[in-house]
């Protein structure tokens, strides 16, 4: 059983029709941090359980200094007024902000918009009093600014950084599966986490086979030019067809399950494999880089069909580990070292995770919620 959230807060926006939420999950040294996801189908029961993973993910991190928080909203990230919304949000939630609840971007929301506003409203990123008084931290948060100027392979560094973690989780369960080089994969997802787990993935030696977006899905058994599709993609992550070639299926994105695959990675929405799907899985291994994508009954389905889960809060830690490891001064601003210092832990979690789960003969997710099970339950300090 987890552990109940600390706070859930709901806000109703008014000037629109938006509604969100923000839950706590749990505070690590009066802190926790957490994306904004925007998209019309959030709920406040998706914002809490996406909370709980992310109290999860800091674990799997092994942050001594963050808990789990998440904030989501009901609306189209694709409407003209979508940036006020997030800023009336935002201004809402000022004073849980202000208490140390640190919340950035998810699907539909740019981080670099948040840091924006909140810099707008004199908030700048988001501390607790402790933090505020400490020299070294006011440092660190100047590093993790500059950082997220910074660009590595093309990608600013926080677009990428999830991406590349994703991929290593990848890499690293397929070595430990024995898989044959060259491996096919299909991708759900082509924003920040999707474009840049493909163009790592690509780097690596596999083949990317197919790749859905928000309005369409393309394959090719052959492999994608992911470096193409990279380049001219459109903002919010989609595609643009005039850059496929003559070579390529055009499909539905619903169709992303028929597509024949090695590896199958959801990058975009929650819930995406269920009981409705889950038997028409063809690869032997998920990699969550999307947040909770698979549902509880599919993980039955899929265990019994011997399906193995890189599961979302160790694959996917990539964005929160470059924030603790900059604002807390593990690492210095230097892009490779970010980047070494994130992919090694979660090749480090990843194989932890898969090693266990043979040892104890459990599934993966069920492992990993034993080995990463958030222990700090504290509190904000205004
Ligand atoms: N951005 C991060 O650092 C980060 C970190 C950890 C986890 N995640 C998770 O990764 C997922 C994607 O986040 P992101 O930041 O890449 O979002 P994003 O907004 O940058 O991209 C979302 C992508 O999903 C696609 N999409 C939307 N609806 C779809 C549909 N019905 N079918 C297929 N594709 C669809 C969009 O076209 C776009 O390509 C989310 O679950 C998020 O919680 C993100």
């Amino acid at each position: 059983m987890d552990q109940k959230p600390y706070a859930v807060v709901e806000w109703n926006d008014t000037e629109s029709d938006a509604k969100g939420w923000l839950c706590a999950y749990n505070f690590v040294n009066h802190y926790c941090g957490g994306g904004t996801r925007m998209h019309p189908t959030v709920t406040k029961e998706e914002v809490v359980r996406l909370a709980t993973t992310m109290g999860y993910k800091y674990k799997a991190c092994e942050s001594e200094t963050t808990g789990g928080c998440k904030g989501g909203i009901a609306y189209d990230y694709k409407a003209p007024d979508a940036k006020d919304v997030l800023r009336r949000y935002l201004n809402a939630m000022a004073p849980y902000i202000k208490a140390g609840v640190s919340i950035g971007g998810d699907l539909g929301v740019d981080y670099a918009d948040v840091l924006e506003i909140l810099e707008d409203m004199g908030i700048g990123l988001p501390q607790t009093k402790e933090m505020k008084e400490s020299a070294e931290i006011q440092q660190y948060i100047r590093n993790h600014d500059d950082a997220c100027d910074m660009t590595y392979d093309g990608f600013k560094m926080y677009d990428m950084i999830t991406g590349y973690g994703c991929a290593h989780s990848l890499d690293e369960a397929w070595k430990y599966k024995k898989g044959d080089e060259g491996a096919r994969v299909v991708i759900q997802g082509f924003g920040c986490v999707g474009a840049s787990m493909a163009n790592n993935l690509d780097q690596m030696g596999y083949k990317v086979v197919g790749i859905a977006d928000a309005n369409l899905m393309v394959e090719c058994q052959d492999g994608l030019d992911v470096k193409k599709l990279i380049e001219t993609r459109k903002p919010k992550g989609e595609m643009d067809p005039d850059a496929f070639e003559s070579n390529y299926i055009v499909r539905e994105n619903t169709e992303w399950l028929d597509v024949d695959c090695d590896v199958l990675v959801p990058a975009a929405l929650e819930d995406v494999i269920n009981k409705d799907n889950a038997e028409k899985v063809k690869a032997s291994l998920i990699v969550e880089a999307a947040n909770i994508p698979v549902t509880a009954e599919a993980d039955e389905i899929l265990r019994n069909n011997n399906v193995d889960i890189c599961v979302d809060f160790v694959a996917n830690l990539g964005g929160i580990r470059i924030y603790d490891s900059l604002v807390f001064g593990i690492v210095d601003p230097v892009p490779q070292q970010i980047v070494d210092d994130t992919t090694s832990l979660i090749r480090k979690q990843t194989r932890l995770m898969f090693e266990e789960a043979d040892k104890r003969n459990m599934s993966h997710r069920a492992v990993a919620r034993e080995l990463f099970k958030p222990d700090v339950f504290d509190t904000p300090d205004i």
